[in-house]
C-alpha cells in the first residue's frame, strides 16, 4: 500500500490573507519561516515568497488547487460586518466554511485554525471578564454575528483526532492596528462629519481592543500547540490585549492622537439605542427604494455603550499566551500609521 507523504508542517495557507488581519498574519508567518499560500477573493499586495490564489472560498475546486501540499490552514475570510448582507454572510461564513472544511479534509490538511469572534456570545448587554464557557448568543446582535456562531460550531465539530484533522477557533475582540480599514477610518469619518461630540451613557463601560499583532500571535500559538493530545482540539479561545479599557477613553486617545477633539457631552444610552433602532427600521422599510447606511446602528450603539471584555485565561493556560504589545504602544503605532487621516490633512 502506498504511504501518503504528509506535507511539511510549515506549509500553510491563509484564507482571507489579503485582508487586514490576514496580511499581518502572513507577514509574521513568513518571518517565522513558514511557506505561505494566500487564498482570497482579491489580491491586495505582493510579497516575495507568497503564492496568491485569487478565488471565492465557496468554489471548492479553486480551494482544492490552493490547498495542495498544505498541512495548516488559517481561515480568516469573511464579508465585512458593515456590508449587512444577510445572504452573503450565510453564503460565505456558513456554506463557504463547510466547503473549506471539506476541501481541507480532501487535501489531507492536518490543522484548521478559524478566526471566530468574541461577539458570538454578545447579545448587546454587559459582559464582564467573559469566559469561553458562556453560551452562544440566543439573540445575536446582527446577521454577521449569527453566521459567525454557525461557522464556529461547524469548525469545532469537525475536529476529529482519529482522522488526524484538528481544529481550533480564535475569538478576537476589537482588532485594531495599522492598515485597519474599519475602526480608525469610521471614527475619523464620524469626527470629520462633526458627529463625535457625544459619549453614549456615562462613559465608564469597559471593552477589549486588541492590537492586531497580538491577535496574530494568538493564531500562531494556537496552530503550534494544536496536537492530538493537547487540550486545544475542538475548542475556542479568547485572544485579547488583557487590558480592558473604557470604550470612550480608547476612542478619545485615537482621536486626540490624530488631532481631533475628544467627545465630551453625555447622552442617555436608552435614548440613543431607541433612536438607532428606529432609524434601522426606517432604513429596512425603505431598502427596496433607497439604501441608507445610518452611522448609529443599534449594534454600534450597543458596542459603544455596554461593557464587553473577555478573559483570556484559557489561552494563557493552554498555550502560554501573553499579549506581546501593550495597549499604549498599540495605540501609538496605530495613530502613527494614519498620517493621511490627521486633522487638516
Ligand atoms: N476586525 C475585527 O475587529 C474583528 C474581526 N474578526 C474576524 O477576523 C477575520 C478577519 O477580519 P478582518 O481582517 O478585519 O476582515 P477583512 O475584511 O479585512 O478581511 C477578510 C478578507 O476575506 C476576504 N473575503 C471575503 N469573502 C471572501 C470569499 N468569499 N472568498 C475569499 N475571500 C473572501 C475579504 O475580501 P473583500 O475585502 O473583498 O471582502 C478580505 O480580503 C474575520 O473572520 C472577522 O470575522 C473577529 C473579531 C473582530
Ligand atoms: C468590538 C469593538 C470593541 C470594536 C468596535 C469596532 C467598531 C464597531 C467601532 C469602530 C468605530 C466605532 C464608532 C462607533 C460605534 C462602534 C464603532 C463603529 C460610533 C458609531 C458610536 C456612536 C458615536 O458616537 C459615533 C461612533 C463612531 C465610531
Amino acid at each position: 500500500m502506498a504511504t501518503r507523504i504528509r506535507p511539511s508542517s510549515k506549509r500553510c495557507a491563509v484564507i482571507g490573507g489579503s485582508g487586514f488581519l490576514g496580511r499581518h498574519l502572513v507577514e509574521k508567518l513568513l518571518e517565522k519561516g513558514y511557506t505561505v499560500t494566500v487564498f482570497d477573493i482579491r489580491q491586495s499586495y505582493e510579497l516575495p515568497g507568497v503564492a496568491f490564489h485569487v478565488g471565492d472560498l465557496c468554489d471548492k475546486q479553486a480551494l482544492l488547487t490552493a490547498l495542495q501540499d498544505v498541512s495548516l490552514v488559517f481561515h480568516c475570510a469573511s464579508p465585512a460586518p458593515a456590508s449587512d448582507d444577510r445572504a452573503l454572510f450565510q453564503k460565505v461564513n456558513v456554506d463557504g466554511t463547510r466547503i473549506v472544511i471539506q476541501a481541507c479534509q480532501e487535501r489531507g490538511v492536518q490543522k484548521l485554525v478559524l478566526t471566530s469572534s468574541a461577539s458570538v456570545v454578545f447579545e448587546g448587554t454587559d459582559i464582564k471578564d467573559g469566559k469561553e464557557e458562556l453560551p452562544y448568543a440566543k439573540k445575536p446582535i446582527d446577521y454577521y454575528t449569527e453566521t459567525k456562531i454557525q461557522q464556529e460550531k461547524l469548525v469545532l465539530e469537525a475536529c476529529d483526532k482519529d482522522k488526524g484533522f484538528l481544529t481550533v477557533a480564535i475569538r478576537p475582540h476589537g482588532i485594531f492596528g495599522p492598515q485597519d480599514p474599519q475602526l480608525v477610518p469610521i471614527l475619523v469619518d464620524t469626527a470629520r462629519r462633526g458627529k463625535m461630540k457625544f459619549i453614549i451613557g456615562d462613559g465608564s463601560n469597559l471593552v477589549d481592543f486588541t492590537f492586531v499583532e497580538n491577535v496574530v500571535h494568538g493564531h500562531i500559538l494556537a496552530a503550534e500547540h494544536l496536537k492530538p493530545d493537547s487540550p486545544l482540539c475542538g475548542k475556542a479561545y479568547h485572544i485579547t490585549n488583557d487590558e480592558p479599557v473604557r470604550f470612550w477613553d480608547f476612542m478619545s486617545q485615537v482621536l486626540v492622537g490624530l488631532g481631533y477633539d475628544a467627545p465630551r457631552y453625555h447622552l442617555p444610552y436608552q435614548l440613543v439605542y431607541g433612536i438607532a433602532l428606529l432609524l434601522w427600521l426606517v432604513a429596512l422599510l425603505l431598502r427596496p427604494l433607497v439604501r441608507i447606511k445610518p452611522t448609529f446602528t443599534p449594534m454600534r450603539v450597543a458596542l459603544a455603550g455596554t461593557h464587553h471584555y473577555y478573559s483570556c485565561a484559557r489561552a494563557k493556560e493552554d498555550m502560554g499566551y501573553r499579549p506581546p504589545v501593550s495597549l499604549k504602544e498599540g495605540i501609538t503605532r496605530t495613530v502613527e500609521s494614519y498620517p493621511h487621516l490627521r486633522k487638516g490633512v
